[in-house]
């Protein structure tokens, strides 16, 4: 295994990063994208960056990788100066970008890797080795040898995080990794992220607008509004705060009265005679499984599945919450 660094993955202090823009025919005015932002990521941790749409969620993540260059404030990459460091970084830091991508267009997969190992300066059997290890677990092997631009956008994900990883660096920064993958493409990387970090002990940083992501994913979480640290805590405390509850959808062998006595769900509705049904439930009071036990004791479950609450609607409510 890996030896982990023991200084922190991400250290920011009382990052802002402004940017001017036009503002009407002639004008033009400050945008404050980051503003004032502390905050500490230790090494191991497994962390979902979540907010609005223009939020400050990719800015924070360019200064973090030293793409951009912060107005103020400090900010410490695994004990690294982005901008100034930028090439140790690299080492010790992988980034994928949902929608840019990092992989040379015209090559297959593999020609790619062959490249990236050695801008890494890995030894061919570490290139071997790590290669055919996330082969595997990615299940990239039947498109290796197809060019980027043929992949679906799941097998390009995929892809994507392999390049990322190659190198297996101490943090790993996901920026919407999921966006657009359908539901069994998105469970699958899942899978491999939590795998990946339970094998190497990789610190986790991604932003996403799927709560699917972050419950899976991520201990804790970290919400920011108008480039401000809005919630820093559980994922479980942000939906105690403001009432985001999941929903377990129920197909049922035969129509049924509504189940409106299952501990700590709450019946929202049926439809088909009661053949489904909809079930409310606070994941910090119980779970699906728990959910789910409780009603198949009542009745025969033919299929399910599990409606998270949706990011933008939590932020909405954050910010309902504190009366803005
Ligand atoms: N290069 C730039 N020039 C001017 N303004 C910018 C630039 N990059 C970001 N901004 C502005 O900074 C703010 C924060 O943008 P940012 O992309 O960091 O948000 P975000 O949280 O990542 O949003 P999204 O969820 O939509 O990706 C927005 O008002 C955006 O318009």
């Amino acid at each position: 295994m890996r030896t982990t660094t023991t200084a922190p993955a991400v250290q920011v202090s009382q990052l802002t990063r402004t940017f001017r823009v036009r503002s009407g025919v002639l004008g033009r005015r400050e945008v404050t994208a980051v503003d004032d932002l502390t905050l500490t990521i230790e090494a191991g941790e497994s962390v979902g960056y979540i907010g609005a749409n223009g939020a400050g969620k990719s800015t924070t993540i360019k200064m973090l990788a030293g793409i951009l260059v912060p107005t103020s404030g400090t900010v410490r990459t695994c004990g690294l100066e982005p901008v100034a460091q930028r090439k140790a970084l690299a080492r010790r830091m992988g980034v994928v970008f949902g929608q840019r991508s990092q992989l040379w267009w015209d090559l297959p997969l593999a020609e790619s890797y062959r490249i990236l190992a050695a801008v890494h300066g890995l030894s061919a059997a570490r290139e071997q080795e790590r290669t055919a290890e996330l082969v595997e677990r990615l299940e990239l092997g039947a498109f290796l040898a197809t060019p980027v631009r043929q992949l679906s956008l799941g097998q390009r994900m995929r892809g994507e995080v392999a390049a990322a990883l190659l190198h297996s660096p101490a943090l790993l920064v996901l920026d919407e990794p999921t966006i657009g993958l359908d539901v069994l493409s998105k469970q699958r990387l899942r899978e491999f992220l939590l795998a990946e970090r339970a094998a190497h002990g990789t610190t986790l940083l991604l932003t996403t607008h799927d709560m699917g992501d972050v419950s899976r994913l991520c201990e804790r979480v970290l919400l920011v509004d108008h480039g401000r640290l809005a919630y820093d805590g559980s994922l479980a405390g942000l939906s105690r705060e403001v009432g985001a509850r999941r929903v377990l959808v129920v197909d049922l062998a035969a129509p049924t009265p509504d189940l409106v006595e299952v501990p700590h769900a709450e019946h929202l509705g049926s439809e088909g005679g009661g053949l489904r049904q909809r079930l409310a439930f606070d994941d910090a009071a119980t779970t699906a499984a728990a959910v789910l036990a409780a009603v198949s004791e009542r009745v025969q479950v033919r299929d399910l599945s599990v409606e998270e609450p949706d990011v933008e609607d939590v932020v909405r409510r954050v910010y309902q919450s504190r009366g803005r």
